[in-house]
C-alpha cells in the first residue's frame, strides 16, 4: 500500500523497489513516516534527482472550517519555523533546511535525515548515558543553542525529542516551531511573556507567568535534558502536572549519587530557579565538567546579527503584498517555495509580476541562451500562461531547466535548476543572470 496522499501535488509512481511510492511534486519519493506532532508528519524521503536520502516535514495548514485565530497561528508558526530554520543554518549540530515546498494544503520542510532517530528514543531504548557520551552531545546542544541565540533565536522547546542524532551519533537541533526572535517578540526589556514548551522541560519563570528572557529559559531545559541524560529520570516528576509544576517552580531535585561532583555543579546551575542567577550559555561552555577530557565543542557563529541577506528575506517575506508560505498556498496548486529560502547552489528562483513579462518571453530568452551556447537539445512546453524547457547535453544527459509557473493572475514564479553545481558554471552564471535582469 502506498502512504496515504495528503494533497494533490503528490502523484503515485513505481518506485525503485518496484512497489508504488509517492512522488512529491517529481523530486521526493516519500517513504515510512519517521515521527509525528502536534501538526506535522515526518516522513523518510528520497531525492530522485541525487538519490540522496532526506526527511520530509510535512506541516498541514488547519482544516476547514477554522477559525481565523487558529488559521493565523498555523500560518505564524510554519513562518516562525522557516525563518528561524534559516536564521540559523552553517551550525553542524543544527538541522539543515535542504528545501520549502508547498501545495494547498501542506507546506513541505525537506531537512537533513537524521538517521539515528532522537536523544528520546536512545533514552527510552538504551537508558542514561555515562559521562564522557553526555558530554558530547550536551557539548554539541550548547553549541548549536549559543549559536541560535547568536543570531537572535530562542529555541523554547529544548527537550530530547527535538534533538536528533546523525548516523554517527552527532546531534542535530530541530524543531524551532516555538521559537523567539530576540528582534520582534521580546519587548525593550530584553524579556518575553508567551508561555510555551514541554511541561516537564519548561522554566519556574514561564510557569509563574513572569515576564522572562527565552536565552535563560533555554538554559533551563538544557539542564533538564543534561540531568535526564545522565540520570536516566527526570528531575522534577510527578503522576499529577500541578505536582510537578511545583517541583520545578521549588527547584528541589535530587542528583543520583553517580553523578560527578563537577557535573552536580553544572546541573545546579543550570536548573537555578532564579533565571538572573542562572549559568548563562557561554559560562556553560567554559565550565571544567564541559572541559574535561578535552572536548572540542563547534565554533559558534562570529556573526552576532542575521545577515543582511537574511533580514531582507525576513523583510520581504512580511509584507503583506509580497508572498509568504501561506500566500502562496492560497494561490497556488502544487508550487515550489524555496524561493523564500533564497539561493540554493543548484537552483536559483525569481518571481515577477505577469503584467511586466510572461512566460513566452522567459522561454525564449533562455532558449536563446541555450542556442548561443550550442551544446544542448532543447525540449520546450508550454501552456496557456506557463511552462519549461528542458536542457539536454546531445546524448540526453539532463543539464539544466527552467521554468514558469502561474502563481497567481499577477505572480510569476521563475525558476533555474542544473544537475549540480559543477555544471557549466558559466552558462549557469549567463542564465542567472539573465533572468535576474528580466524578471527585476
Ligand atoms: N530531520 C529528521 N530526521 C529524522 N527524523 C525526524 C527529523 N525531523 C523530525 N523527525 C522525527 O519526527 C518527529 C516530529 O518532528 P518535529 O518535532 O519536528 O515535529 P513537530 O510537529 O514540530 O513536533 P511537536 O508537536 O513536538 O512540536 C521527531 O520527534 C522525530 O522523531
Amino acid at each position: 500500500m502506498p502512504p496515504e496522499p495528503d494533497d494533490s501535488s503528490a502523484a503515485f509512481s513505481t518506485g525503485a523497489s518496484g512497489s508504488y511510492v509517492k512522488v512529491l511534486q517529481g523530486r521526493y519519493e516519500l517513504g515510512r513516516v519517521l515521527g509525528r506532532g502536534a501538526s506535522s508528519k515526518v516522513y523518510r524521503a528520497r531525492d530522485v534527482r541525487s538519490g540522496v536520502y532526506v526527511a520530509v516535514k510535512a506541516v498541514r495548514k488547519p482544516h476547514h472550517p477554522c477559525s481565523p485565530e487558529d488559521a493565523a497561528a498555523a500560518r505564524r508558526s510554519v513562518e516562525r519555523e522557516l525563518a528561524a530554520l534559516r536564521r540559523v543554518q552553517g551550525h553542524p549540530h543544527v538541522v539543515r533546511l535542504l528545501d520549502v515546498l508547498a501545495s494547498r494544503s501542506t507546506v513541505y520542510l525537506v531537512l537533513d535525515l537524521a538517521r539515528g532517530g532522537s536523544v528520546q528514543s536512545a533514552l527510552e531504548e538504551r537508558g542514561r548515558s555515562e559521562e564522557p557520551a553526555a558530554r558530547q552531545l550536551f557539548g554539541q546542544l550548547v553549541s548549536a543553542l549559543a549559536h541560535a541565540h547568536a543570531r537572535g533565536v530562542f529555541h523554547r522547546d529544548v527537550k530530547p525529542e527535538n534533538l536528533l542524532l546523525d548516523e554517527r551519533g552527532g546531534l542535530k537541533l530541530t524543531d524551532f516551531g516555538l521559537c523567539a526572535f530576540a528582534d520582534r517578540q521580546l519587548g525593550a526589556d530584553g524579556l518575553t511573556a508567551t508561555a510555551c514548551g514541554s511541561p516537564a522541560y519548561v522554566a519556574p519563570e514561564i510557569l509563574l507567568k513572569k515576564r522572562y528572557d527565552p536565552g535563560m529559559a533555554d538554559v533551563w531545559s538544557c539542564g533538564v535534558v543534561l540531568f535526564s541524560l545522565t540520570a536516566g529520570y527526570l528531575p522534577f516528576n510527578d503522576g499529577n502536572l500541578m505536582g510537578m509544576y511545583r517541583k520545578i517552580c521549588s527547584g528541589k531535585f535530587q542528583c543520583p549519587k553517580w553523578l560527578s561532583s563537577e557535573l552536580r555543579s553544572l546541573i545546579g546551575r543550570m536548573l537555578d530557579p532564579e533565571p538572573e542567577r542562572r549559568i548563562k550559555v557561554g559560562e556553560i561552555l567554559s565550565h571544567p565538567w564541559l572541559q574535561r577530557d578535552g572536548m572540542s565543542i563547534p565554533v559558534v557563529a562570529s556573526s552576532p546579527h542575521p545577515t543582511p541577506e537574511v533580514l531582507k528575506w525576513e523583510a520581504e517575506s512580511e509584507l503583506p503584498r509580497e508572498m509568504n508560505a501561506f500566500d502562496i498556498l492560497t494561490f497556488a496548486s502544487g508550487c515550489d517555495l524555496s524561493g523564500l529560502i533564497g539561493t540554493l547552489p543548484d537552483r536559483d528562483r525569481f518571481v515577477v509580476s505577469s503584467l511586466s513579462i510572461n512566460a513566452r518571453s522567459i522561454l525564449d530568452k533562455v532558449e536563446e541562451l541555450g542556442r548561443e551556447e550550442g551544446l544542448f537539445r532543447m525540449r520546450r512546453k508550454e501552456e496557456a500562461g506557463f511552462g519549461g524547457i528542458l536542457l539536454e547535453t546531445i546524448d540526453g544527459k539532463f543539464v539544466a531547466q527552467a521554468s514558469v509557473h502561474l502563481l497567481h493572475e499577477e505572480m510569476l514564479l521563475v525558476e533555474v535548476e542544473r544537475a549540480s553545481n559543477e555544471e557549466l558554471p558559466k552558462f549557469w552564471e549567463k542564465l542567472q543572470s539573465s533572468l535576474k535582469f528580466l524578471t527585476n
